[in-house]
């Protein structure tokens, strides 16, 4: 796969954090599996402000954890609508990252973005959807590691990295990104 920095879209100080990990990423292994998923329209993103679960309060794709047996892709599906009443056709898959929590706490999430779906848009017990302009994501109001990959994301490049947080603080990150998507 052809290997690109992120300086195709940001500065080259925004793919790695300056401090040195925390921890040995080789020996990295999932608590859990969960998913995001971007429903786009040309200029604009879904997304939902999270009512509970991790990240409560915070505005984020539409996503969650994944069932035994379910594919990562399954779950863009399924949590999509469970979450906001749209059942995505083809979500495309676009990366994962590697998240730790200071806590011990590890989460492997994949990114899938969609532009087709069925179904009605609708308010649940898990989130408030709405319709985001491109321009306007509000990134102060998600996870602070947002803003470095869903940017690329939206460019349709595929990412990969791996987080360290503190609490909601990102403490360390090194993010690559590609321009050929994996098929996954
Ligand atoms: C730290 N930086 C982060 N940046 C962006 N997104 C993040 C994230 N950390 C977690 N996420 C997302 O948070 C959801 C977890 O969902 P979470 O509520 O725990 O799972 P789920 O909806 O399945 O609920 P249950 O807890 O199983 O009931 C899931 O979409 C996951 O991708």
């Amino acid at each position: 796969m052809k290997r690109a920095s992120l300086e195709t879209s940001f500065p080259r100080s925004l793919a790695k954090s300056a401090t040195s990990s925390p921890l040995d990423w080789s020996s990295y292994r999932p608590d859990d599996t969960a998913v995001l998923c971007f429903l786009r329209k040309p200029g604009w993103l879904l997304l939902i402000r999270k009512k509970r679960g991790l990240g409560a309060g915070k505005i984020n794709g539409p996503g969650g954890k994944t069932e035994p047996g379910e594919t990562p892709r399954d779950t863009a599906i399924r949590e999509t609508r469970e979450e906001v009443g749209l059942i995505p056709s083809e979500p495309r898959h676009q990366g994962a990252l590697r998240f730790a929590f200071a806590d011990g706490y590890r989460l492997e999430v994949h990114i899938f973005t969609a532009t087709s779906w069925e179904g009605s848009l609708c308010e649940t017990d898990e989130a408030l959807p709405f319709w985001c302009p491109q321009e306007e994501i509000p990134y102060t109001e998600m996870w602070e590691d947002d803003i470095l990959w869903l940017p690329a994301v939206l460019e349709g490049k595929s990412v990969e990295g791996e987080m360290f947080l503190r609490g909601d603080s990102l403490e360390f990150w090194d993010l690559r990104c590609s321009d050929d998507h994996q098929v996954g």
